[in-house]
């Protein structure tokens, strides 16, 4: 079925827009694959050395070309507990491999941080930057050129981006994503945030928080809200990173077990040695891009994606826009309630058909592309499955439901949740702006209120806590940009402003900065561009100021007389105690040369 004449129209103007970056790019990528097998390159003395450790049998294939070598790419650390389970990962991929007629090696670790640790501390200023540092990272490992595909194990925020950042710089290798699945459920995200906001507003102390905080993270797996990290699965499902039906299967489980198993084995099955050659960069193309962001929209993911997929797509030499995304989101109804856009979690979304109810349903009226390559093959359609264990403890794949296992949280596409994905962009008189308004009741679309201009999350906290902000305000959070401080998540606003929206007050969050994808209830315009940094006009706005934000129209407004406004001079802050500490003082070239928000907020481009 032909793609939805939208989809395909921009698409048509990506692939138009990117031509000459896109076609330098595959011929970059076809040249570093026609040289062979990679190994064929390197010395005695390289080869030696990157097979020291192997076994005799090992390094008398790998001395060879034909016994294809699998680069295993690991993001594993106990602070992530989406990324505890990968410390057992490396031997089970390795014996897949031996299993078949292959080897694997680990190339390389990344670092990984989890924005839940540094949520509302001086860590979170490096959370942005470690997304290209991680790929950085990646690249250092298969720099060594001695595999023939590889596989990533990453799976929160900027890990999975950064990976596949990498996984495209080295796009003429095979690149398979091997997630690890969610947390079990625990106490629900919806009663977390309520005990929160009974925190923030002194009900509750610091042992019912923390004993509510621990119940909903309880144990190995991707924390279960619909954040930034189960955006990643669902993007690296449906843009055909990841096996079919691979992305919410708990860790510990056998069918996690055999599904990585099978990840291993299909790598080493996709490699130039093969029949079934699926370099990455070729594999990853303009469509795989826009079925990465109709899944977005249609499950309300991340804001933070409108970032990474501009980043990701750049690193295969495709330029990607917020108008197209916010295009997209036109067009793309959201199917999916989970929270912060419904009650329900990963787990639940799952157990209701999951990612193959998904694809199916979209498919259906042609929202998605499906003649993409995938790590699987050709098409889409293959993804629209469910995977199970057999007899044997080998994945199977039965065909998605076609009804919803729960329409609370799954919708048919015919009678979806909101006939949009709810991921808009914003312009006006301070600049482009992001907001995701599928968790923001219809009410608070619109909201024109004075602004109270701040330059730090906790300046507001205070001013809440000192019972300052019992009103209607739009608050200004500015030189939260890449340049300022790294650009932060500032989703420690959440339950204050969600306590001043529950009491009554219209209020909105407008900043340079970023909010979790955990963020939802509250209006937020956010990654405002140009940043307050670069002398943005957010850096003109004063306190009193009316701010309008209309995320039906698109806009976002100072109501300032225009002379009057223009002819103010942007405030200048004194940013040094961003410059130290907690390891700020290593990422001040990334603050120097990182690059626009709409841009993706790179350092490579
Ligand atoms: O999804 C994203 O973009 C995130 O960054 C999620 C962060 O990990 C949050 O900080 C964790 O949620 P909280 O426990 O509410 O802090
Ligand atoms: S989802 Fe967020 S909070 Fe949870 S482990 Fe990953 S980075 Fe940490």
């Amino acid at each position: 079925m032909a793609a939805h004449s939208s989809i395909e129209a921009i698409t048509a103007r990506i692939v138009e827009r990117s031509k000459p970056l896109r076609e330098a790019y595959l011929d970059r990528v076809r040249r570093a694959g026609s040289r062979g097998p990679h190994r064929a390159v390197l010395s005695c003395g390289n080869l030696a050395h990157g097979f020291a450790v192997c076994s005799p049998a090992e390094k008398a294939a790998l001395a060879g070309d034909v016994v294809p070598n699998l680069g295993i790419i690991t993001a594993y650390n106990d602070m992530l507990s989406a990324h505890q389970p990968y410390e057992t990962f490396p031997p089970i991929i390795r014996e897949a491999a031996r299993e078949a007629g292959g080897i694997a090696q680990v190339a390389g670790g990344v670092p990984a941080m989890c924005d839940g640790v540094t949520q509302g501390q001086p860590g979170m200023e490096l959370s942005l930057f470690s997304r290209d540092a991680i790929a950085m990272a990646a690249g250092i490992g298969l720099s060594h050129n001695m595999f023939d595909a590889a596989v990533f194990l990453g799976i929160c925020d900027k890990i999975v981006p950064g990976l596949v950042i990498a996984a495209l710089s080295f796009g003429h290798l095979p690149s398979v994503f091997i997630p690890a699945g969610p947390m079990t459920s625990g106490l629900p995200n919806d009663e977390k945030s309520r005990i929160r906001q009974l925190y923030a507003e002194g009900k509750v102390g610091r042992a019912e928080l923390l004993e509510a905080e621990s119940k909903s993270y309880h144990g190995p797996g991707t924390c279960t809200f619909y954040g930034t990290a189960n955006s990643n699965q669902m993007l690296m499902e449906i843009m055909g990173f990841h096996m079919p039906g691979a992305s919410f299967v708990n860790p510990g489980t056998p069918l996690r077990d055999a599904l990585t198993k099978e990840a291993a084995k299909r790598a080493l099955a996709i490699t130039a040695l093969g029949n079934e050659f699926t370099p990455a960069g070729e594999m990853i193309d303009e469509r795989s891009i826009v079925n990465g962001i109709v899944g977005l929209h249609a499950t309300g993911g991340s804001t933070n994606h409108t970032l990474h997929l501009v980043a990701m797509a750049r690193a295969a030499g495709i330029k990607l826009t917020w108008q197209d995304i916010s295009d997209l989101s036109d067009v793309v109804p959201l199917i999916a309630r989970v929270y912060p856009n419904g009650l329900a979690d990963v787990n639940h979304f799952h157990a209701a058909g999951g990612m193959g109810f998904l694809i199916k349903q979209l498919l259906k009226q042609g929202l998605l592309h499906d003649d993409v390559r995938t790590v699987f093959g050709q098409g889409l359609e293959a993804y629209t499955v469910e995977a199970k264990l057999d007899a044997n403890g080998q994945v199977v794949r039965e065909p998605a439901p076609e009804e919803s296992g729960d329409k609370k949280v799954l919708a048919l596409i015919e009678t979806p949740f909101q006939s949009n994905g709810g991921l808009k962009m914003l312009t006006g008189n301070l600049g482009k702006a992001v907001i995701k308004i599928s968790a923001v009741k219809p009410e608070r679309h619109i909201i024109e209120a004075p602004a109270i201009v701040f330059h730090d999350q906790q300046e507001l906290q205070d001013a809440f806590k000192r019972g300052e902000l019992n009103r209607d305000f739009a608050a200004v959070v500015r030189f939260q940009g890449p340049k300022a401080n790294g650009m932060p998540e500032l989703h420690r606003l959440t339950p204050p402003l969600g306590v001043l929206q529950d009491r009554g007050f219209k209020v909105a969050l407008v900043t340079d900065g970023r909010m979790s994808g955990a963020s939802g209830k509250v209006p937020a315009a956010i990654h405002i561009t140009p940043e307050a940094s670069d002398g943005g006009p957010i850096a003109k706005i004063r306190d009193g100021d009316i701010i309008r934000l209309d995320a039906i129209a698109g806009t976002l407004e100072v109501l300032v007389d225009a002379a009057e406004f223009d002819a103010r001079t942007p405030v200048v802050a004194d940013l040094s105690d961003n410059e130290f500490g907690m390891g700020r003082e290593l990422f001040a070239a990334f603050r120097r040369n990182v690059g626009h928000a709409d841009q993706g907020a790179s350092v490579f481009a």
